[in-house]
């Protein structure tokens, strides 16, 4: 096989709750998450001699062992049992790095089926889910992608059926100049609310079921209005981070959003509109008060699934 494209989409967390800590140290959450077409892509081509390397078009980005693209291929190739393969990685990035949006993650669950196919092994689907878990907590749903329900630290997923019609859309912002620490966030959190944490399993159920059932699928699905979407990390991070509070400002002042957040630990912002035409209208009308608070702004479809192999 000769090179092989792959899709890395971005995520959105349309809810966040934050209930309890875990044993191993990590937050039981309660999680919707949706895939957009804001999408980094993976150009993969065999290597001769066994190595895998990678090369990207951001110099800010770490290209070494601490990349989640190399740290994902490395584990195919142990789990293989095949030492000899090998790849040369070329990533286009679109994603803001540290945004809140799991770009790396997203990366990292490309390369695992990208690489499964480059180098034509026959994991099984939940073989590659249990891959991506070691390799981070977004990652699992990166997978698959679209709409679905994360639970446990993450990786725990129910999928979510796409609604009908036209896909709703988002108006994305983020400064350039800002990123925030995942586990700062939720270190913050614990600080903040770890007093009122959940800690029985059967409150933690109660409150899946709830999600389960909550206005937010209704309103996803288009049989009932859009509630306001819960980010409990965005209380969290809002009254530290100055590009969060204006971003969010400069959301509520388009036209008509049917719900403006932040998503996952931050700092992107987004404001959910009915269709990618209203997004774009949105943008357009923003774009002067963007540009002079030196926000980057996307309009951004939702999207019915997660990585992808191009043709
Ligand atoms: C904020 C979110 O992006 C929302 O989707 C995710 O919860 C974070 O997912 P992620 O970046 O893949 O997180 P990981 O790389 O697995 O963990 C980074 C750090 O975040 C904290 N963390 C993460 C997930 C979780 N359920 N509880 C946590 O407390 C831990 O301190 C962990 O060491
Ligand atoms: N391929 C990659 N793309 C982006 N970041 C990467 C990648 N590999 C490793 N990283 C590292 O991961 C960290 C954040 O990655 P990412 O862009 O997924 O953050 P995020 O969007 O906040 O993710 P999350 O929503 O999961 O918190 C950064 O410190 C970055 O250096």
């Amino acid at each position: 096989m000769a090179e092989l494209t792959v899709c890395a989409p971005a995520k959105i967390n349309l809810h966040l709750e934050v209930l309890g800590l875990r044993a191993d140290g990590f937050h039981e959450l309660a999680m919707v998450m949706q895939s957009i077409e804001l999408v980094d892509a993976l150009h993969l081509a065999p290597s001769a001699d066994g190595t895998i390397s990678l090369r990207c078009d951001r110099p800010d980005l770490p290209v070494d062992g601490s990349n989640l693209i190399v740290r994902a291929a490395t584990m195919l190739r142990e789990r293989s049992g095949l030492p000899e393969l090998g790849a040369h990685i070329r990533l286009e990035k679109r994603i803001p790095v540290g945004a809140g949006l799991a770009g790396g993650s997203s990366d990292g669950a490309a390369a695992l089926v990208g690489l499964q196919a480059l180098w034509g092994l026959r994991f099984s689907h939940p073989e590659l889910l249990a891959m991506a878990a070691e390799l981070g907590s977004d990652m699992p749903f990166c997978l698959d992608g679209g709409t679905q329900l994360c639970f446990g630290r993450g990786e725990v997923l129910e999928k979510v059926p796409p609604a009908e019609g036209d896909p709703l859309a988002v108006l994305l912002l983020k400064h350039p100049a800002s990123s925030v620490s995942t586990p700062w966030a939720y270190g913050r959190c614990r600080e903040l609310r770890g007093h009122a944490y959940l800690r029985d399993p059967h409150a933690f159920a109660q409150r899946r079921e709830a999600l389960r059932r909550s206005p937010l699928l209704a309103g996803l699905a288009g049989t009932a209005a859009m509630p306001p979407v819960r980010n409990d990390l965005q209380e969290v991070v809002e009254p530290e981070v100055a590009s969060v509070r204006e971003g969010l400002e400069l959301l509520r002042r388009s036209d008509r959003p049917l719900a403006v957040a932040m998503s996952g630990s931050g700092p992107s912002l987004f404001a959910v509109f009915p269709d990618l035409d209203c997004a774009q209208a949105a943008q357009a009308a923003l774009a002067a008060a963007c540009t002079a608070a030196g926000f980057e702004s996307w309009a951004c479809a939702f999207r019915p699934r997660g990585v992808s192999l191009e043709p």
